[in-house]
């Protein structure tokens, strides 16, 4: 009686997760009809275009998340949340772009004692004299032009300058000659930089000479990644017929270089209530799992986003590799903040295609990034590159001298190719011969 009763009640669990299912794909997913569910193994999902699913990827991601104020270093990496602005002219004063003197009128000059240093404040210079000055030293009033030290000639015991530029007539450089003007590069109060521009390493230095201490960023988003397989090991050589883990290694640094705070990073054991309970609980942005994406009984990721209540945006991609990676939106996390999942598969190369696809895009937007893509970039094919008959395929690549060419090693569970390559070849259905022009997404170099 005992064992009836719990097998009626696995029963009507299972019923349940079906209507759960059932509500979860014929949400507004972009399918146009939204096949019936007949079989466990669900039905089949629509694979939306690749440039469509990352078009959705960076919409459903909605607004860029709120602003926070970061210290110059602890701002790289971010976006900025508003346009940087000017606090001072650059340069703030006429300044001597050379090591030499400051010369006041056409020579020879009568030397003054003394030199500018860089930061000094000298006096005003009078006609027909000259100061020995540093490069970025302020240049004194009256001074017309900067003499470089090796075309000027100071006459011993006399006090007197001389040019000895061999210019014509030699009297000195011509007015503005080696200054670098007040407010050339920018005035006090100009935009230098838009919104949306990634913190550098560049612009941290540009924001420092502009006079900013702090500055107004994107918070980044916060991603936690579960790892989905009970079979996996986390150390040491396969074993057993088990895959070590390599997309716990792999992709938190990936999705930290496009601007994620990776928070967490953690194994879910293959059971559906653990895996929407960790769904559940989470206080990432985005969570990104790996494994488990394909329909049939070990599909428990869209199992589990039904229980959850969650609605799929994207389910299923027209890429290879990384077909059944899906975009959903969960249920706001307690204090009512969005959250996006990333569902990857657990082939490597798959999850990474897959993260290039869905998560970079999402990551880039709600971080703030005015790019979707800053690392796309179009490039020529020195050799052809194999497309699938159907789907757009992302293919490791290299850059040759006369283009890209592609890498062998490139296939299912292979990582290989991938760890040589300079980027991903995006390549379009039916491939494309040499000479062609394809787009390139980089690879997170060192
Ligand atoms: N009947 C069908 N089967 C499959 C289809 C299909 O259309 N019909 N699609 C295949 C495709 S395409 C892919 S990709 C995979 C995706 O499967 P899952 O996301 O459910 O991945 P898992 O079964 O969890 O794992 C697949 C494979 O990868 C290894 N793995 C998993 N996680 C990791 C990790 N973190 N590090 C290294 N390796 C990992 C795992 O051991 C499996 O061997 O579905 C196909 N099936
Ligand atoms: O399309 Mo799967 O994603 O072959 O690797």
């Amino acid at each position: 009686m005992y064992r009836m009763r719990q097998w009626i009640a696995a029963v009507e669990a299972e019923l349940d997760r079906e209507l759960a299912l059932e509500r979860l794909l014929g949400s507004d997913a972009g399918r146009s009809t939204a096949p019936k569910r007949t079989t466990h193994a669900g039905p089949a999902r629509h694979a939306v275009a690749w440039e469509e699913a990352r078009a959705r990827a960076h919409d459903g991601a909605g607004r860029p998340l709120p602003a926070v104020t970061r210290e110059l270093d602890a701002a790289l990496g971010h976006a900025l949340a508003g346009p940087l602005t000017a606090l001072t002219d650059l340069p703030p004063f006429d300044t001597s772009a050379r090591d030499g003197w400051a010369v006041a009128g056409p020579g020879p000059w009568r030397l003054r004692d003394g030199r500018v240093p860089a930061g000094g404040q000298p006096e005003p210079l009078d006609h027909g004299t000259a100061v020995a000055l540093a490069a970025g030293a302020r240049l004194p009033v009256g001074a017309g032009a900067v003499l470089r030290r090796e075309y000027g000639e100071v006459v011993a015991g006399d006090g007197m300058l001389l040019d000895r530029s061999g210019s014509p007539g030699a009297g000195g450089p011509g007015p503005g000659r080696d200054v670098r003007a007040r407010g050339q590069e920018c005035r006090a109060g100009e935009m230098l930089l838009p919104a949306g521009t990634a913190v550098t390493p560049a612009v941290v230095g540009l924001a420092a000479a502009a006079g900013h201490d702090r500055l107004a960023v994107h918070r980044r988003p916060r991603v936690e990644l579960l790892v989905l397989g009970d079979e996996l090991p986390e150390s040491g050589p396969t074993r057993d017929g088990r895959a070590r883990d390599a997309l716990g290694p792999l992709l938190a640094p990936w999705l930290a270089r496009h601007g994620a705070e990776v928070i967490g990073r953690r194994r879910v054991a293959d059971d559906v209530g653990r895996l929407r309970d960790a769904l559940r609980d989470s206080t990432a942005d985005v969570l990104v799992t790996t494994g488990r994406t394909a329909a049939g009984p070990a599909g428990r990721l869209h199992a589990a986003l039904a229980e959850s209540g969650a609605r799929l945006l994207v389910d299923s991609v027209a890429v290879r590799p990384g077909h059944p990676i899906l975009l959903a939106e969960l249920p706001p996390s307690p204090d009512g903040r969005p959250r996006l999942l990333v569902g990857l598969p657990g082939d490597p190369p798959a999850a990474v295609a897959g993260a290039v696809t869905l998560a970079v895009p999402l990551l880039r937007r709600l971080g703030g990034h005015a790019d979707p893509d800053p690392e796309s970039h179009r490039t020529t094919t020195a050799s052809a590159l194999p497309g699938h008959p159907h789907d757009t395929r992302l293919l490791p690549v290299r850059r040759g001298a006369h283009g890209i060419v592609p890498l062998p090693f490139d296939g299912p569970a292979m990582l290989r190719g991938l760890a040589v390559a300079d980027g991903l070849a995006v390549v379009p259905p039916g491939g494309v011969p040499a000479g062609a022009h394809v787009e390139v997404l980089d690879v997170p170099g060192p």
